[in-house]
């Protein structure tokens, strides 16, 4: 994360932090502090796309902040349609768990890369299929208990205590975590953001 990196990556979540450090590419981090609100009748595609833009451009307005690629991102668990965000507190998440508890929900996270320089946009979203086990009432009040659910969509985290809960997944799990790496890094490559193996000829 060297401070003379040319991407930015607009965004107060570690969990994104850590995803776009893990394949060595260098960026800073600026958190975004553009609201986070739905709007009516929005898909969610629509929706994680739009905050993904509206987090990548509103750090890329600041003209105090170095760099030239933002990258933005919003992730959403959808049950039954319904947008689960993160949850407003334990009775909430609760709630949450219970409504994911023995069933397939699908996680959305959305992807924006703006390039300042030509105020090219590019954005995509990637939905994942994840299954939960069925929970007891004393497996969901002990998970709450561990703190983990609040700050994450749809009350839970793959990456942490939360995968006891998870029977399998079909699609991106960086994508459940937060930021869908594969289609990040391809956006990157494509833009000439980044280059993977650039000292392996
Ligand atoms: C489903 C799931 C979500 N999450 C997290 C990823 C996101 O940080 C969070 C969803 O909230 P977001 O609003 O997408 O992101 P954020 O507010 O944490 O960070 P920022 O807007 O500054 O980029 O839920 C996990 O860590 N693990 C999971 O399994």
């Amino acid at each position: 994360m060297s401070a003379a990196s040319q991407i930015v990556l607009a965004s107060a979540s570690p969990r994104r932090r850590d995803l776009l450090a893990q394949v060595g590419i260098a960026f800073s981090v600026e958190p975004s502090r553009a609201p986070e609100e739905l709007l009516p009748g929005e898909s969610p595609a629509e929706h994680v796309i739009r905050l993904s833009r509206e987090k990548a451009q509103d750090v890329a307005d600041r003209p105090e902040v170095a760099g030239r690629w933002f990258i933005g991102s919003d992730t959403i668990v959808v049950r039954d349609e319904q947008i689960l965000g993160k949850p407003a507190d334990r009775a909430e998440a609760a709630a949450m768990l219970r409504s994911l508890s023995g069933r397939s929900h699908q996680v959305w996270s959305g992807y924006a890369v703006i390039d300042r320089q030509s105020g090219t946009a590019v954005c995509g979203a990637v939905a994942t299929r994840v299954r939960f086990k069925e929970l007891t009432e004393a497996e969901i009040a002990g998970y709450i208990a561990t703190g983990e659910p609040m700050d994450k969509a749809g009350a839970y985290a793959i990456q942490g205590i939360g995968a006891f809960m998870v029977l399998g997944i079909e699609g991106s799990y960086t994508s459940v975590v937060g930021l869908p790496l594969c289609e990040v890094i391809e956006v990157l490559e494509r833009l000439g953001a980044a280059k993977l193996f650039a000292n392996h000829p």
